[in-house]
């Protein structure tokens, strides 16, 4: 059977699209991979910026003159060959290009934090439904082959029931010399720790503890939040977060932080506590590459005690971005509206819990920011 050829359009010329598109350009074949087959052919840039598409073509995409570069996010929206866009745009441009994008009646991948809150995920997908197009939040970690070795592994029962997840998030943004227009710091463009960062410890609770077989999806009895902000700007430069997931008797225990150093190497990024085990995940949390696994002993007086240890390490081509563009084109080719990886639902408790941090951190968004409230 011929491969399905999926053709991404690609809204901005920042830093996560040339990762993006890098990815994508990795012939499929390399990495075992013969049903799906991505083509870029359109790149936008805002303003008029047809220089910057097409200098982002020449360095990410080996100057590929098939690909048309455009001066304005619309040309590609209304580009008849393109079948998906890509959002790599700032947090807060993510509900107007999403949703121009769905009006355009184009399947859309949009870069983390999906939205600025709730209300706004929730009137996409309303759109998206309207439209009768496929709609994912770009969340790569939970495509990622260690991830799905985790998810199988707790779901063995091998390790008891997942109790508490610690997973963090951090890095140094060297907030004090960075612009205060920078992504990071500018309260207009959803800057700060929680909505850049959050989504990664989160994914982690989501995958060890809400999707935990005898959870049955249950939504987090209870969510804390606390908030450092910034002088500089106001936005959190320190969250920390807990969800309560009482039909499961088990608690996450999440942080990020824009000024530290990200935990690496060896330092793990989450661990997973279990009622026999604990999964140790090597940071950076959301491309891990390696976990420990400890397993404690069932015979007498071996409770608590490991009786086995065992490191798996995970090596592919790519940086890792790919995985949830072939989820898109298996999605897209099903006539599937949304993943069943990383749905909807997934993204709006996700967008529930950054809402009731902000708020209990007092964290609010400037007045217009947020589309809908
Ligand atoms: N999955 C991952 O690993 C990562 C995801 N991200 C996510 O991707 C998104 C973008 O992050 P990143 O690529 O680092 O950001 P960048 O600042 O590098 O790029 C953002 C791009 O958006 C466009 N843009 C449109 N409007 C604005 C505006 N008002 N201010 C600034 N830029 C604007 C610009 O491109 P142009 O002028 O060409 O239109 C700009 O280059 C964020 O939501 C972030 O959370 C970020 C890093 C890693
Ligand atoms: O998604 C992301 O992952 C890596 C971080 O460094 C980055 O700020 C964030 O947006």
């Amino acid at each position: 059977m011929a491969p399905i050829v999926l053709r991404w359009g690609i809204i901005s010329t920042g830093g996560i699209c040339a990762d993006f598109v890098k990815d994508l350009r990795i012939d499929p074949k390399t990495r075992n991979v013969d049903d799906i087959e991505h083509k870029v052919v359109a790149v936008g840039s805002r303003n008029g910026a047809v220089d910057k598409a097409k200098e982002f073509i020449k360095k990410y995409a080996d100057g590929d003159e098939s690909i048309k570069a455009c001066g304005t996010y619309e040309e590609v929206y209304a580009n008849s060959d393109v079948d998906v866009i890509y959002i790599g745009t700032p947090h807060t441009l993510h509900y107007d290009n999403s949703l121009d994008a769905i009006k355009a009646g184009k399947h859309v991948l949009c870069e983390k934090p999906v939205t600025s809150n709730a209300a706004e995920l929730k009137a996409l997908l309303a759109a998206a439904k309207e439209h009768g197009v496929f709609f994912m939040e770009a969340m790569w970690t939970r495509f990622q082959p260690l991830s799905l070795a985790i998810i199988d592994l707790l779901a063995s029962g091998e390790l008891g029931k997942p109790v508490v997840v610690h997973a963090d998030l951090s890095g140094d943004f060297d907030l004090e010399n960075i612009p205060k227009t920078h992504r990071i710091l500018d309260p207009t463009l959803g800057g700060g720790a929680i909505l850049d960062l959050g989504p990664y410890p989160l994914v982690w609770a989501i995958m060890s503890l809400y999707e935990y077989p005898t959870n049955e999806n249950t939504p987090p009895s209870k969510i804390t939040g606390s908030i450092v902000k910034t002088p500089l700007t106001g936005v959190d430069a320190n969250t920390a977060f807990t969800l309560n997931f009482n039909k499961l008797g088990a608690q996450a225990v999440l942080s990020c932080s824009t000024n530290l150093s990200m935990l690496e190497g060896d330092n793990p990024g989450a661990v997973i506590r279990c009622e026999r085990g604990i999964i140790r995940v090597a940071a950076p949390i959301y491309v891990p590459k390696s976990f420990k696994v400890s397993v404690f002993g069932t015979g007498p007086g071996e409770r608590n005690k490991i009786v086995r240890e065992e490191e798996k390490m995970f090596d592919y081509i790519g940086r890792g971005m790919h995985f949830q563009a072939d989820e898109v084109a298996r999605c897209i080719r099903e006539g599937r509206k949304e993943s069943a990886l990383w749905g909807h639902e997934k993204s709006l408790l996700e967008m529930a819990v950054f809402d009731e941090v902000r708020k209990q951190g007092g964290y609010a968004l400037p007045p217009g920011v947020e589309r809908v409230v």
